[in-house]
C-alpha cells in the first residue's frame, strides 16, 4: 500500500489519447490528475512539443508495482527507446512514492526515488503543483515544497508550459459530459 505520483508525457501519434489510456489504466487507484499541459521538450533534442500530465495514485502497489504498472502501459503504446530524452509515444515515470507517511529515498538504477531529475523540470512540477499545492520533494538539499522549485525554474522554462485542458475520463469523451451525457458539442 502506497501513494505515488506519476508523471506521463507524449510527443509521436495521438498524445492525448496515451496520456488518457495513463488515466484509465489507473483509474482504480487515481487520486487526482492534473489538466494536460503543452511542455516544450527538455533534454536538448530538437523535437516536437509534449503533453504532460501528473498523476497522484493510491492503492497496494509497492515502488516496484507502480513502476511495472507505468512500464506495462508504455509497452501498450508501442513505446521504443531509441534516444535518450528523445521523441515518444508514452513516458510514464515515478517521480515519487510514500509508504505509510514516510517518503522512500532509493539510489536503484531501476528505480531511483524520488526521480533524480523531477526537480529541475517544468513538465512535472507545474502540473504537479496544480492538483497538490502543499506538495514537497526530496531533494539531495532536502526536503522542499513543490511551489519554491517552481519558482526557481527558469522563467522562460515556466511561461512555456501551458495548460491546453483535461483528459476525457471513463465515458466523458468529445460530445459528453462527465456523466457521459450527449452535450450536443463536436462529437
Ligand atoms: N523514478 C523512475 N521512474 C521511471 N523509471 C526509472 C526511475 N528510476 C529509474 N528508472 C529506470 O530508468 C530506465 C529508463 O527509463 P526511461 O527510458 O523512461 O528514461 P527517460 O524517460 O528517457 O529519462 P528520464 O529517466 O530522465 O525520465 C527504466 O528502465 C527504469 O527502470
Ligand atoms: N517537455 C518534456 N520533455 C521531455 C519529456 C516530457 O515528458 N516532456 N520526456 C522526456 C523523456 O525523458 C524528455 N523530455
Amino acid at each position: 500500500m502506497s501513494r505515488a505520483v506519476l508523471s506521463a508525457g507524449s510527443n509521436v501519434g495521438d498524445s492525448m489519447a496515451y496520456l488518457r489510456s495513463v488515466v484509465d489504466g489507473f483509474a482504480a487507484d487515481l487520486v487526482a490528475v492534473s489538466s494536460v499541459y503543452s511542455t516544450p521538450p527538455w533534454g536538448g533534442v530538437e523535437q516536437d512539443d509534449f503533453l504532460n500530465i501528473t498523476l497522484i495514485v493510491d492503492g497496494r502497489h509497492d515502488a516496484r508495482q507502480w513502476l511495472g504498472r507505468c512500464a506495462e502501459l508504455e509497452r501498450s503504446a508501442e513505446r521504443t527507446r531509441d534516444i535518450r530524452w528523445g521523441p515518444r509515444t508514452l513516458d510514464v515515470d515515478v517521480i515519487s512514492v510514500a509508504d505509510a507517511g514516510s517518503v522512500i529515498v532509493s539510489d536503484d538504477p531501476v528505480l531511483t526515488l524520488p526521480h533524480p531529475r523531477a526537480a529541475q523540470r517544468a513538465f512535472v512540477l507545474i502540473p504537479w503543483l496544480e492538483i497538490e499545492p502543499d506538495a514537497t520533494l526530496w531533494t539531495p538539499e532536502g526536503e522542499r515544497a513543490v511551489a519554491d522549485l517552481v519558482d526557481e525554474l527558469d522563467a522562460a522554462d515556466r511561461d512555456a508550459v501551458r495548460c491546453v485542458g483535461r483528459v476525457a475520463v471513463g465515458r466523458e469523451t468529445a460530445g459528453r459530459d462527465s456523466a457521459g451525457r450527449e452535450t450536443g458539442g463536436s462529437a
